[in-house]
């Protein structure tokens, strides 16, 4: 979300993000079948750690790796986009090199800057995502749910329970 105004809220709790993470393995095990199954799991860190972990368990992959990846440096900001941490040549090369065999995870795709940047490197790899917003959504391949480009997704491990002043006093206003 870097050139348009994120005006709309979709905040997603814990056990809604298992949900869709489940759904989202459904999917990618339907793919598995069609494709000839995924040996590796990239995620892409931070928030791809988190559905890595459900759909890593749900598909029985344990060969799992990490792409660190730093953009999103203030609050709904983009900035210039850094590969702290590449992915080893045993992930990459685990079907025959460029990321074949692998499946890439994030939490969402929002103008698919971080998506490009990651399938560049690994170019044969699967990139499925639980949320997608429409500027990303061609660079993925798998996804779960999507929301318009004017939503901010808030996930659960970025919020807390907070006081909520009543309606009456104005907060619907
Ligand atoms: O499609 P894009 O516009 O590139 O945005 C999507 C990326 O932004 C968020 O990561 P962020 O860089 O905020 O880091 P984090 O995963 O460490 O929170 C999100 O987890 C995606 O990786
Ligand atoms: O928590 C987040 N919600 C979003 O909608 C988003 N887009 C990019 N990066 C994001 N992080
Ligand atoms: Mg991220």
């Amino acid at each position: 979300m870097s050139d348009v105004r994120a005006e709309k809220a979709f905040p997603v709790y814990w056990e809604q993000f298992h949900r869709d993470a489940r759904a989202l393995a459904w999917r990618l095990a339907g793919e598995a079948r069609a494709s000839g199954g995924f040996d590796a799991i990239v995620c892409v860190t931070r928030g791809g750690l988190v559905p890595a972990a459900i759909v890593a368990r749900e598909l029985d992959i344990r060969l799992i790796e990490t792409i660190c990846v730093a953009s999103y440096h203030d609050y709904k900001s983009q900035g210039e986009l850094a590969v702290l941490k590449g992915v080893c040549d045993r992930v990459a090369n685990v079907r025959g090199g460029e990321g074949a065999g692998v499946l890439i995870i994030d939490d969402l795709v929002d103008t698919g800057s971080t998506a490009r940047v990651v399938r560049g490197l690994l170019p044969k790899a699967h990139f499925a995502a639980v949320y997608a917003k429409p500027k990303g959504r061609p660079l993925v391949d798998t996804f779960v749910t999507e929301v318009s480009q004017d939503t901010w997704i808030y996930f659960p491990w970025d919020m807390g329970l907070s006081f909520q002043p009543p309606i009456r006093e104005g907060a619907a206003g």
